[in-house]
């Protein structure tokens, strides 16, 4: 059986500062999609059937240049992303072959320098029969729930919290049915969230923090980082 992708990539990068689309942003003179692209092909190269990438409306024409000399055997396939992250997610869902497919990876393309033992863990939990699985990291932080006033309401037990990651793998018609019922749910940040609310138990398995979410100016100075280090190795 087979793996598709799913990269929403329609972000602004407001966070980042909103001059370009995030995932076309460069660390080492290449865009986090296409580093992105390039950790899923290292990862499932010969089980990988397609990409589907969410991308800014209008930029469609653009982004295909850029990955098509990336994309190998995989068919590549571009759509408008949403208003939303999930809107772009269910929007490139729907390009994503309805048979041969065993698992579907969705990551973002801000999380560009995840490990590909990390990708490789998330695909064989779902061969292993897990419908919904996220590679997770310990919280190092304490966690305060706050009301409106910014008051603290309670503050839940760290060694039951995790902070999850992408690719989140899923059994693919488990993840069709979460986003034909997303549309009634707001505020969904990831994938397995939908899925969490038609009761479907989600796995995880371990995570790394090299699969950061690229977020403020800063985490591209770590993204050059962790870039040089493995040219270097
Ligand atoms: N409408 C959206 C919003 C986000 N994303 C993608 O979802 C991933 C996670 O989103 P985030 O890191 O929040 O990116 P931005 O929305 O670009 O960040 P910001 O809120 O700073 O603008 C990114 O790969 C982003 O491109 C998307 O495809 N469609
Ligand atoms: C999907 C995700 O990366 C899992 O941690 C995260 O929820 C995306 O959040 P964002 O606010 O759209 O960056």
């Amino acid at each position: 059986m087979s793996t598709a992708a799913i990269i929403p990539a329609a972000g602004l990068g407001l966070r980042l500062g909103g001059e370009a689309p995030k995932a076309l942003r460069e660390v080492g003179g290449e865009s986090l999609l296409v580093h992105a692209l390039r950790g899923l092909r290292a990862a499932t190269a010969a089980d990988l059937v397609c990409f589907v990438v969410a991308v800014p409306p209008g930029s469609e024409h653009v982004v295909r240049t850029l990955l098509d000399p990336y994309a190998g055997d995989s068919a590549l396939h571009i759509v408008a992303g949403g208003a939303e992250r999930t809107d772009s997610v269910r929007h490139a869902l729907e390009l994503v072959p309805a048979e041969g497919i065993d698992c579907v990876l969705v990551h973002d393309a801000a999380r560009s320098f995840v490990p590909v033992a990390v990708i490789e863990r998330v695909v064989d939990a779902v061969r292993a029969g897990a419908p919904a699985v996220v590679p997770a990291i310990p919280v190092t932080d304490t966690v305060k729930r706050v009301d409106a006033r910014g008051q603290v309401v309670d503050t839940p037990d760290r060694s039951t919290l995790v902070a999850v990651q992408t690719p989140q793998g899923f059994e693919p018609g488990l993840l069709r049915r979460a986003h034909a019922c997303g549309g009634a749910v707001t505020g969904a940040t990831d994938d397995a969230m939908l899925c969490e609310r038609l009761g479907v138990t989600v796995q995880t398995v371990e995570g790394s923090e090299d699969a950061f979410k690229v977020t403020r100016p800063r985490d591209l100075l770590l993204a050059e980082w962790i870039l040089a280090e493995r040219r270097s190795s």
